[in-house]
C-alpha cells in the first residue's frame, strides 16, 4: 500500500489501513507529517522516499503504523530546540514536561547499556554531555573541568547537529555518568523534534545557529545551592561542605563559559529566591524573559499584552501557605541582552494545581489547545519538584511554546488528543 500524498493514519487503529496478509507494503509517510500518534515507540525510521515493508499480521501491520507515525515525514526537516543549563538546574522535570506536549511516554534509548538520550514517539533529547572530549581519567590529567570548552568536542557536535537537522542518522558518542567512560557511541535516528540540552548549546556559533529555538534556565546561585543540598546531601548523603566545594570549583568555568549563554537565548527560566518574605529560602519566584521579535514565537501574556502589573490573587481562589501575600503575579517590559523582552512572573506558592485553572484563564498566548490544558500539563506532574511554583507553571508554558513553535516551523497540527 502506497499511501498517496496527505494520506494520514487516522489512529493505530488496524481501520486505517487496508490489510492484505501476505503482501508487501510500501508506506510512505505523509507530505503534512503523521508524526502526531501517541503511539508507543518501537523501532523508528526515516523514510525520505517510499519503502517496502513485508506486513504478514495483525501486529506487524500495527507495528508499521507507528513507524510512520513517528517518522519525519518525506523532505521534512528536525526542529531543533536548545536548552543550556548547569547541570542540577531541574532540567529532568522540565525536558518531561516538554517531551509530553508530544504525546507517547519518554523513555531511555532501548540500547542495553547505559545512555543518556531520552525518546518518545516524536522527540529525542540528546545530552551535551556526550560531546565531553576525554573521560573522567583524562579530564584528571588535564586539569580541566567540564565546562571548559576545551574539554567538548565542538566539531563533531556541529557536525552531528547539523546531519540530524538534515533528517540523517548519526552514530553518538556516550558519555556515561556512572563510571566516567566514553563508550562505544549509539545511532540516533532523527525525529520531528529534536532537543539538545547541556552545557554549551549555544557555545559554538555554529551549533548556536542550528538552534531553532533557545531556551536557558538560569538559577541564582542562592537557589542552585539550596537546590543541590536537597538532592545530593538530604537524597544521596554528600556532605554539606563537599557540596559547597563543588560549586565553588565549578563557579570560575560557569561563570566564564555557561553563564554567558543567556545572553543568546530567545527564552529565560529564571529562578530567583522569593521576595514576598525575608530570609525565606524554601519559597520561589520564577520569571519567564520572552524575547520579542523571534521567529514563531508568540509570548505569553497576563491580560493586556505590554502592560505592567502586579496581581495577588484572593487566597479563597487561590490556596497558598507561603508566608506573606502567598502568591503574587506579575507582568512586566524589560530588556535581556538588549532585546525587548516581555516577563512573566510568579513569586511563592500555590496549595492545590487545579485552582491554577483560574489563574491560567487570565493569561493569553499560553500556547495551549483548550481552556485548562496548563493545569492539566501540571497535573500530570503533581509531586514533581516545582510543581507548586512558578517553575511548574512557566516550565509547563515553555512546553506548550515549544509545541507551538515546532508547529509553525513544521506547518503541522500536534493533535490536543496525543497528549
Ligand atoms: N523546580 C524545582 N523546585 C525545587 N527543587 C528543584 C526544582 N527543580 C529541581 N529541583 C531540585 O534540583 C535537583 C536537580 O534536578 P534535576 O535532576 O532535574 O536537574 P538536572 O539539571 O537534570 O541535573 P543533572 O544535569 O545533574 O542530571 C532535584 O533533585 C531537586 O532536588
Ligand atoms: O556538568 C556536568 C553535566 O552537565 C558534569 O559535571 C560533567 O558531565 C562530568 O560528569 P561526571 O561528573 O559524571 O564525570
Amino acid at each position: 500500500y502506497v499511501g498517496p500524498a496527505g494520506f494520514v493514519p487516522r489512529a493505530r487503529s488496524s481501520q486505517a489501513i487496508s490489510r492484505s496478509q501476505g503482501h508487501a507494503f510500501a508506506l510512505r509517510a505523509p507530505l503534512s507529517s503523521a508524526a502526531h500518534f501517541g503511539t508507543p515507540l518501537a523501532s523508528r525510521s526515516t523514510f525520505a522516499s517510499p519503502v517496502s515493508l513485508r506486513v504478514t499480521n495483525d501486529k506487524e501491520m500495527d507495528l508499521a503504523i507507528q513507524q510512520i507515525s513517528m517518522s519525519l515525514a518525506s523532505g521534512q526537516k528536525p526542529v531543533v530546540i536548545g536548552l543550556a543549563a548547569d547541570s542540577g538546574c531541574g532540567k529532568s522535570t522540565f525536558m518531561r514536561r516538554v517531551t509530553a506536549c508530544f504525546g507517547g511516554a519518554s523513555k531511555l534509548n532501548p540500547i542495553g547499556r547505559e545512555t543518556n538520550t531520552l525518546i518518545s514517539d516524536m522527540t529525542t533529547v540528546i545530552c551535551l554531555d556526550d560531546y565531553h572530549l576525554n573521560d573522567r581519567q583524562g579530564r584528571k590529567k588535564t586539569g580541566l573541568t567540564a565546562l571548559d570548552p576545551r574539554e567538548n568536542n565542538f566539531d563533531l557536535m556541529y557536525e552531528q547537529v547539523k546531519a540530524l537537522k538534515e533528517g540523517k542518522k548519526i552514530m553518538k558518542p556516550i558519555y556515561n555518568h556512572v563510571n566516567g567512560t566514553l563508550d562505544e557511541p549509539e545511532e540516533i535516528t532523527p525525529t520531528p523534534i529534536i532537543i539538545f540540552e547541556g552545557l554549551h548549546p549555544f557555545y559554538d556559533k555554529r551549533v548556536e545557529e542550528l538552534m531553532d529555538f533557545k531556551i536557558y534556565v538560569d538559577i541564582t546561585p542562592e537557589v542552585k545551592f539550596n537546590w543541590k543540598v536537597q538532592r545530593d546531601h538530604e537524597e544521596r548523603g554528600h556532605s554539606i561542605e563537599s557540596i559547597k566545594q563543588q560549586i565553588e570549583a565549578r563557579k570560575p568555568d560557569f561563570d566564564a563559559y555557561i553563564d554567558p549563554q543567556k545572553n543568546k537565548a530567545d527564552c529565560v527560566i529564571q529562578v530567583l529566591p522569593t521576595q514576598l518574605a525575608a530570609n525565606d529560602k524554601t519559597h520561589l519566584n520564577v520569571k519567564l524573559i520572552q524575547c520579542k521579535d523571534v521567529d514563531h514565537f508568540a509570548p505569553t501574556y497576563l491580560w493586556d499584552e505590554g502592560s505592567d502589573i502586579e496581581w495577588v490573587p484572593p487566597r479563597s481562589k487561590l490556596a497558598s501557605s507561603a508566608p506573606g501575600v502567598g502568591m503574587k503575579i506579575y507582568q512586566k517590559n524589560e530588556k535581556w541582552a538588549g532585546k525587548d523582552a516581555a516577563v512573566i512572573g510568579m513569586d511563592g506558592k500555590y496549595d492545590k494545581i487545579d485552582e491554577m485553572m483560574y489563574v491560567e484563564k487570565q493569561f493569553a498566548s499560553t500556547g495551549s489547545k483548550f481552556v485548562g490544558e496548563v493545569t492539566k500539563k501540571m497535573l500530570e506532574y503533581e509531586g514533581q519538584p516545582g510543581s507548586n511554583d512558578g517553575t511548574g507553571f512557566l516550565q509547563t508554558i515553555t512546553a506548550l511554546k515549544v509545541r507551538e513553535i515546532y508547529e509553525g516551523i513544521a506547518k503541522v497540527k500536534v493533535p490536543a488528543q496525543a497528549n
